[in-house]
């Protein structure tokens, strides 16, 4: 089963948030354009080495350089957003301002555009500093490419120059993450401070284990730049067909440890979900995407309605204050997905909380369609036994299973398993260390070999020249 296949299993229906689909090239690059044809005086022989150049340059396509990119990237307001966030007044308010302190303009002042940025993201560009290796995944503000530092990877080849025959050659190329964000569309979606705030908890809590790192963060013109570690074995159910207690068992501690870090830390996380838990190259796990955290001191609340519906916990849902907990409700869904391959249903759920202009187009055409009897009863009271919400597979599941999952989606937040402390004392964690160091000295590849668990060849999107020059085409035109 290849990668794209899993994205169509039902855990991951109606969840992605980008497209990494590049098998549709749109338009050509301004660093790569063909070869006018028959330009006016030009010979035969330059027409040949144009040709030439333009041959040359595809071949050589995995060694974009972010510095020869047009970096005029236009936005498509109608894209997917699975993510989302109901914007609090008090910023909309900030964001007017600003639109009309430029109404006479036609286009930003450059420096007011980077004055609103240069509190975190410093104004010298280290673009021409790396090559774009490949497109990894489009997101909602921007795109994230692999990218290469030249000097790192010239350096390395210089050394191995010198280690002649020498038998072990293979060294880690210096290979990062780096996710290009636009201006305008944070400035237009009034998310300044979201980006603002994601740049500060990264750069934070970027050195715990379970937490990807952030390197470095930089703006140009047009663009904010965030720069951090590469995690090569991309996101969890993408690479990993199926789990194991044993496996899940170490999964769930490890982001148990990240969530409750950030906890501690003060900080809500609020995207818990597979597309922003990543494998890093010894299988371990990282989190990754602090586009929705939040700064808020452990036992406060908030009321922010953001998330990603299938994991959004049920007081977020229905529109009250919650805490903390919500993060863990996420990872309840999570787990139960690796367990069953499948989301509770929670449709039902969210018929009967969530105001019509925010519920998912789907279940609200599912529920128009139905007829009246053919309605789950559900629909017009409260769910609050979790039975009635797991899937049916979940009974066939052995007792600290079943036991973890009832505990994480427990419907009230304040009775639901919320810190690492907590999920020590459960069976599932009897002799079993919920620390990084003891996790860490686990091998997972043992257990995914072990356990014959299957994994996606998850790099097949992205390994050509010709997919590279559809990445820096669509990067273009994002
Ligand atoms: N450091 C990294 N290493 C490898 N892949 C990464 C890294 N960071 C992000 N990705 C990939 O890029 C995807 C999008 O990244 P991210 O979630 O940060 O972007 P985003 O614009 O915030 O997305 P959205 O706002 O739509 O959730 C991730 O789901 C992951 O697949």
């Amino acid at each position: 089963m290849g990668n794209v296949k899993s994205r169509n299993d039902t855990h991951h229906q109606g969840n992605r948030k980008f497209t990494r689909n590049l098998s549709q090239p749109q338009l050509t690059t301004t660093a790569v354009q063909p070869p006018p044809s028959g330009t006016l005086g030009e010979t035969a022989q330059q027409q040949q080495t144009q040709h030439d150049h333009h041959q040359q340059s595809l071949k050589q396509a995995s060694f974009w350089s972010l510095g020869s990119l047009n970096w005029n990237l236009s936005f498509s307001t109608s894209g997917r957003r699975h993510s989302f966030k109901q914007r609090q007044k008090s910023s909309r308010k900030s964001f007017n301002t600003l639109q009309y302190s430029r109404r006479s303009k036609t286009q930003w002042h450059k420096p007011l555009t980077n004055a609103i940025f240069s509190s975190h993201f410093k104004e010298s560009s280290r673009n021409s500093e790396f090559h774009i290796d490949h497109l990894v995944a489009k997101g909602a503000f921007g795109v994230v490419f692999r990218v290469i530092d030249k000097n790192a990877a010239e350096k390395q080849q210089h050394k191995h120059g010198q280690q002649e025959n020498n038998t072990d050659k293979q060294s880690s190329t210096p290979v990062y993450a780096l996710k290009v964000l636009k201006k305008s569309k944070i400035i237009s979606e009034n998310s300044i401070q979201q980006i603002k705030d994601e740049a500060d908890i990264q750069k934070l809590c970027g050195h715990h284990p379970f937490i990807v790192q952030q390197i470095d963060l930089w703006q140009n013109r047009h663009n904010l730049h965030i720069l951090s570690e590469y995690v090569p074995n991309g996101e969890l159910f993408s690479k990993i067909a199926n789990f194991s207690l044993d496996l899940i068992r170490i999964y769930l501690a490890e982001i148990a440890l990240a969530l409750d870090f950030l906890h501690n830390a003060g900080i809500i996380y609020r995207d818990a979900k597979p597309e922003n838990i990543l494998l890093s190259a010894d299988y371990h796990l990282k989190l990754t995407d602090f586009g929705l955290s939040k700064w808020l001191k452990l036992g406060l609340s908030t009321k922010t309605m953001c998330g990603t519906f299938q994991y959004m916990a049920p007081e977020i849902l229905r529109g009250e204050p919650y805490t903390h907990s919500v993060d863990w409700w996420s990872l309840g869904i999570i787990v139960c997905q690796m367990f069953v391959k499948r989301s509770p249903d929670i449709r039902q759920f969210i018929t009967i909380t969530l105001p019509e202009h925010l519920q998912p187009k789907d279940s609200v055409d599912n529920i128009l369609h139905s007829r009246q009897e053919d309605l789950p009863e559900a629909i017009n009271r409260d769910l609050r036994d979790i039975d009635e919400f797991l899937p049916e597979e979940v009974a066939a599941l052995p007792h600290e299973a079943r036991d973890v999952l009832k505990r994480l989606l427990e419907f009230d937040g304040q009775k639901r398993l919320h810190s690492v402390r907590a999920l020590q004392k459960i069976a599932m964690y009897k002799d079993f260390k919920i620390e990084a160091k003891y996790l860490l000295n686990l091998r997972p590849l043992d257990i995914i070999k072990n356990d014959n668990i299957t994994l996606f060849d998850g790099d097949e999107n992205i390994r050509s020249a010709e997919n590279n020059i559809e990445a820096a085409t669509l990067f273009q035109n994002f």
